[in-house]
């Protein structure tokens, strides 16, 4: 039996490593989840996840509520409150419960000094929160991101950045894919209505299945014996345009941990995949996936700028590119980006992003075809990057994906839809 232990000061030391030491989420989480039972484990991941993706608001009402900021080493109290205020607002949390457990907390962070602040401000909000909620309405922080994001998808998106904002602050659908190597998509909705549960389709992934309320996936009709998994219907469109063939050679670059991997083996089980990446242990998820579902590729690591170093003369009937990238479509899924990127990330990304493209293009067979992917919304990581590739490559041609002028498909995130993603097929000269 795991001890009882305190959900908020655990949540309050993972948002201060986010924010204090730009530590990703999904590496800061799942040790604190170890130290919780299973029970708790869902309400810690609620605090944290729900904590960073309403920050902005949080931090502005701490603004307003305290008339000096919490600093330096005591910065960890400062997301104790943010904690305490996420649950006041945003959970059906009892506020004396929510209270209680949150001026604890400060006794586990061995900081009983501010058990006074925090239970003064939390109630303090309590009497005033129609008016500050009403005040907050005037400023930018009612959108819940960062301001440099906020500039970047006004300008790139002037139509569609207020739905795109609205769509990172929520939660996500929870998006499968059925392998056709055990079931028809159809085939397998129905056994899903058999155990109780319904699902939709999507109009243009043809394995993809969204589920009308999100379940732990031990609930899904033959999840073990790797009959769907667990994946985002935008990520499934890499595979269908890519349109992988038995017995072809096929790249699927930057492919860690996998999802594309096994999408492509499970639409052409007999094709030669060759899965590289830069990131080992990331690699080591591979792996895992493969054998998860019963299936073989050749697995390398290395760097996508330097094909010499891992591909020795081969060349591919297909190649995904599924670029590393400032995974701004993927807000909603992953609320810590917003705090982990910065303004300048952008350009950074966009440059290796070209230099991976370039490197690779004379890996491609005349007449292959290459899928260029991206999780990201912005114009310099993906239509730009692609209008300037065609501009210096005269033997790559755009296909089903936009035009030379207007390149690519940029998918943004929505409440029923997958998540913000972009592609670009170029076929090369035969
Ligand atoms: C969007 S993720 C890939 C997701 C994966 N394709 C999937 O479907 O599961 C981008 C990947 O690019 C890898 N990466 C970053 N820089 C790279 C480089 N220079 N060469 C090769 N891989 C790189 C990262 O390690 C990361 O795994």
């Amino acid at each position: 039996m795991k001890r009882s232990q305190n959900l908020r000061s655990l949540a309050a030391q993972a948002i201060d490593q986010v924010m204090e030491q730009k530590l990703s989420l999904s590496d800061v989480l799942p040790p604190l989840q170890e130290r919780v039972s299973d029970k708790d484990k869902s309400l810690l991941q609620e605090l944290c996840f729900g904590t960073l993706r309403t920050l902005p608001e949080l931090e502005w009402l701490i603004s307003q509520l305290m008339s000096r900021p919490l600093q330096g080493k005591h910065k960890v109290i400062h997301y104790l409150i943010a904690v305490g205020l996420y649950q006041l607002i945003h959970t059906r949390i009892p506020a004396h419960a929510a209270l209680a457990e949150t001026v604890e907390g400060a006794s586990v962070l061995k900081r009983q000094q501010f058990k006074g602040v925090i239970n003064g401000v939390l109630r303090q909000f309590q009497r005033q929160s129609d008016s500050l909620m009403a005040e907050l309405q005037q400023h930018e922080s009612r959108y819940w991101h960062p301001e440099w994001l906020l500039n970047r998808l006004r300008q790139a998106w002037p139509q569609h950045w207020e739905s795109i904002v609205e769509a990172n602050n929520h939660r996500p659908p929870m998006w499968l894919r059925v392998n056709r190597r055990f079931h028809q998509r159809d085939t397998w909705l129905k056994l899903l209505q058999q155990a109780g549960m319904n699902g939709f389709t999507h109009q243009d992934y043809p394995d993809a299945i969204r589920l009308e309320t999100p379940v732990p996936v031990a609930m899904l009709p033959g999840f073990s014996e790797g009959w769907v998994t667990v994946q985002d219907a935008s990520a499934q469109g890499c595979v269908a345009l890519l349109n992988p063939q038995n017995g072809e050679n096929i790249l699927d670059l930057c492919a860690a941990p996998g999802g594309k991997t096994t999408h492509i083996l499970e639409a052409a089980p007999e094709a030669n995949v060759l899965a590289v990446d830069i990131d080992k242990k990331r690699l080591s998820r591979v792996y895992e996936n493969l054998k998860r579902l019963g299936m073989k590729a050749e697995i390398k690591s290395g760097d996508g700028r330097y094909p010499e170093q891992w591909c020795s003369g081969q060349q591919f009937d297909r190649i995904l590119l599924d670029a590393p990238c400032s995974a701004t479509g993927v807000i909603r899924r992953h609320p810590d980006i917003k705090w982990l990127r910065r303004n300048n990330d952008i350009e950074e990304l966009a440059k290796l992003q070209s230099e991976i493209l370039n490197a690779v293009w004379p890996l491609l067979k005349p007449g292959g075809t290459l899928l260029y992917a991206t999780c990201s919304i912005m114009p310099e990581e993906n239509s730009q990057q692609i209008k300037q590739f065609l501009h210096n490559f005269a033997d790559a041609t755009i296909v089903e994906t936009g035009t030379s002028d207007e390149p690519g498909k940029q998918n943004f995130p929505g409440p029923d839809e997958g998540d913000g993603f972009f592609y670009a097929k170029l076929i090369k000269a035969s």
